[in-house]
């Protein structure tokens, strides 16, 4: 209930502060952990998460995301989104772990409903959108970076991406698996979510996790150019053919929402489980020394 009431509000004071700014030409607006400008004539927004210190997916951050996306679909100028942090070296630190850990059933419940939201209308979008991968990106990050039409990442050995849940002692969901497995084929997907992998950019690139590297600076204008070529091509027929292509993994989902939620309440609040992710944080507290 307080969420739709967030929902609603959010959704009124963006469109209040988009207006304001549109006097300037290029227009933005804001949430607290998502800032979107939209670029003129070209029809592109570029979407910053900017969620410090790692961009880990909180409920308000997936809100205001998920909110963001909303509006972008709504504005018929909009045609394309870059996606990208505003967080130095880092993407985004996927899920946030402190939303599945010490928390109760409803909670899990809600989070997971919202995860679920954010990824369907990123999966789904009729949006071109482009990810430049400007940081590391762990499961979750690599869940956007996976949405996406076309990934740009930097090259920097720092960072890696992959979905490494079963490093965590937790397991991707089918629909991350299915995605996994529709953009680097059956057997890496088997190898790399069994290992948990997290790919180097070089090694990104060869198995088909992201589709360029370029050098650190170079991402965003990359990502543009990428952009522009797509643009070229007209929406409609992009469109259709990017629903043929991705609906049956959508619909996989949209199937068994409901079953997806228990699965992942039960799953998360097991004695078990919990340990695990209780392990994980203190291992990533550890590592600051
Ligand atoms: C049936 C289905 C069941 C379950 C499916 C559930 C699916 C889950 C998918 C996920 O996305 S799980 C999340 C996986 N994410 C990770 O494994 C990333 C963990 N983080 C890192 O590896 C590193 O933090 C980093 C490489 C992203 C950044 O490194 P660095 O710049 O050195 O920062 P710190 O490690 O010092 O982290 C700063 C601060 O942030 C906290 N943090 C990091 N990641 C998360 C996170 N995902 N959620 C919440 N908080 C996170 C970290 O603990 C530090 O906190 P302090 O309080 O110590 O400052």
């Amino acid at each position: 209930m307080a969420l739709a009431a967030a929902r609603r509000l959010l959704l009124h004071a963006g469109s209040r502060l988009g207006r304001r700014e549109a006097v300037d030409g290029a227009r933005r607006f804001a949430n607290k952990r998502v800032l979107v400008e939209t670029e003129g004539p070209a029809g592109v927004a570029v979407m910053k998460l900017r969620n410090p210190p790692v961009n880990s997916l909180s409920l308000e951050c997936l809100t205001e995301f998920t909110i963001s996306l909303e509006k972008l679909e709504n504005d018929k100028s909009i045609r394309g989104v870059i996606l990208t942090s505003e967080c130095p070296g880092i993407f985004s630190a996927g899920l946030d772990l402190l939303e599945m850990y010490g928390r109760n059933p409803a909670h899990y419940a809600e989070y997971w409903k919202n995860v679920q939201e954010l990824w369907l209308r990123l999966y789904t979008s009729n949006m071109i959108l482009v990810s430049a991968i400007n940081g590391a990106s762990p499961a979750g990050g690599c869940l956007l970076a996976l949405c996406c039409d076309y990934r740009v990442m930097a090259d920097n050995p720092k960072y890696t991406i992959g979905l490494n849940e079963s490093l965590l002692g937790i397991v991707a969901p089918f629909w991350f698996k299915d995605m996994y497995v529709n953009t680097i084929g059956h057997r890496e997907a088997e190898r790399a979510l069994q290992l948990g992998t997290l790919f180097p950019p070089a090694e990104a690139l060869k198995v088909g996790v992201v589709d360029e590297l370029v050098p650190e600076d170079k991402v965003h204008s990359k990502a543009r150019s990428v952009m522009a070529k797509w643009l070229a091509i007209p929406d409609h027929s992009r469109q259709l053919t990017k629903n043929m292509m991705r609906k049956a993994t959508a619909d996989n989902l949209i199937k068994q929402r409901e079953a997806d939620i228990q699965n992942f309440t039960s799953f998360i609040s097991k004695d078990s489980i919990q340990k695990s992710l209780h392990m994980y944080l203190e291992k990533l507290k550890q590592k600051k020394g």
